[in-house]
């Protein structure tokens, strides 16, 4: 398990495309029969990729006797047909952007024949093993073709729906023909976001922006990759495609408008 210590917004200027990427872009998460994790100190918040079939492992810097000891994951998944995820001995079986949350205390996370991606935050306490479908997570439609924006937010971890600690889980799917994600934008003090992109063809890329509103970087993201965006950071971006991503959050609080928007045209 990669590493990735915490990043402050007075590191911005000056940066390299090149330090950026390796501070905020989460590349290579997927490799045939592995799970593969980041461990961001931004709000403790692990990122993977799994191709089944594969384990959950413990990786070392956990200092835990199993994953699930103090965490709670969630998993979706971000292949094209229903896949299975077996929670000590129990079968579930999410569609395509569904999700199943494993709560604190879990032991055997075990991923079958499909994607998966995997998004964990620190649990003080154990909520139940739950699967979230796409139906259940209330689809909300935002957004218009006059804004190249169209598209539809599927909330499932969250504080009126599957109950978690700390983490907060949702996917979004843009509309063919529709670009832009989370515009205008936002950032959230309380909060660590990562987005993590799916469903773009292979030569088609996501640019990305972050940074302090009034001092924001690009990133060139491509298929099945993900971007940290800590509390300071602006996350949103337009495909030359379109795409959807998942947004994954842990820190303070769990409320989904706790946010501090940000006018387009104050932007830089
Ligand atoms: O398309 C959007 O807008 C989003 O999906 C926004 C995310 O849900 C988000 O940034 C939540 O804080
Ligand atoms: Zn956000």
């Amino acid at each position: 398990m990669e590493v990735r210590h915490a990043t402050a917004p007075d590191q911005i200027p000056g940066a390299t495309t090149a330090w950026l990427r390796s501070r905020f872009l989460v590349e290579d998460l997927f490799a045939p029969g592995e799970v593969r994790l980041v461990y961001s100190h931004e709000d403790r918040i692990v990122v993977g990729g799994a191709l089944g079939p594969a384990a959950l492992p413990n990786p070392d810097p956990l200092r835990a006797g199993h994953f699930l000891e103090r965490r709670e994951l969630g998993v979706v998944n971000v292949g094209e047909r229903p896949a299975v995820v077996t929670v000590d001995g129990t079968p579930y079986e999410p569609g395509p952007k569904e999700c199943l949350y494993v709560g604190r205390g879990a032991r055997e996370v075990a991923f079958g024949d499909g994607a998966f991606y995997l998004v964990s935050t620190p649990a003080h306490a154990g909520h139940p093993t739950a699967l979230s479908t796409l139906e259940d997570a209330e689809p909300v439609r935002l957004g218009g073709p006059e804004g190249s924006n169209e598209r539809t937010i599927y909330k499932h971890v969250h504080a009126g729906g599957v109950r978690s600690c700390q983490l907060v889980l949702g996917v979004t799917v843009l509309e063919p023909g529709s670009m832009w994600n989370t515009m205008p934008c936002h950032t959230h003090e309380r909060r660590t976001e990562v987005y993590f992109y799916f469903g773009l063809p292979e030569q088609d890329r996501v640019i990305h922006l972050m940074g302090r509103p009034d001092e924001t970087r690009n990133l060139v993201v491509a298929d099945r990759q993900a971007v940290i965006s800590p509390p300071w950071s602006v996350h949103c971006g337009f495909g030359t495609r379109s795409y959807a991503f998942v947004w994954a959050m842990g820190g303070e609080n769990q409320a989904y408008d706790d946010v501090e928007p940000v006018a387009i045209g104050e932007m830089r």
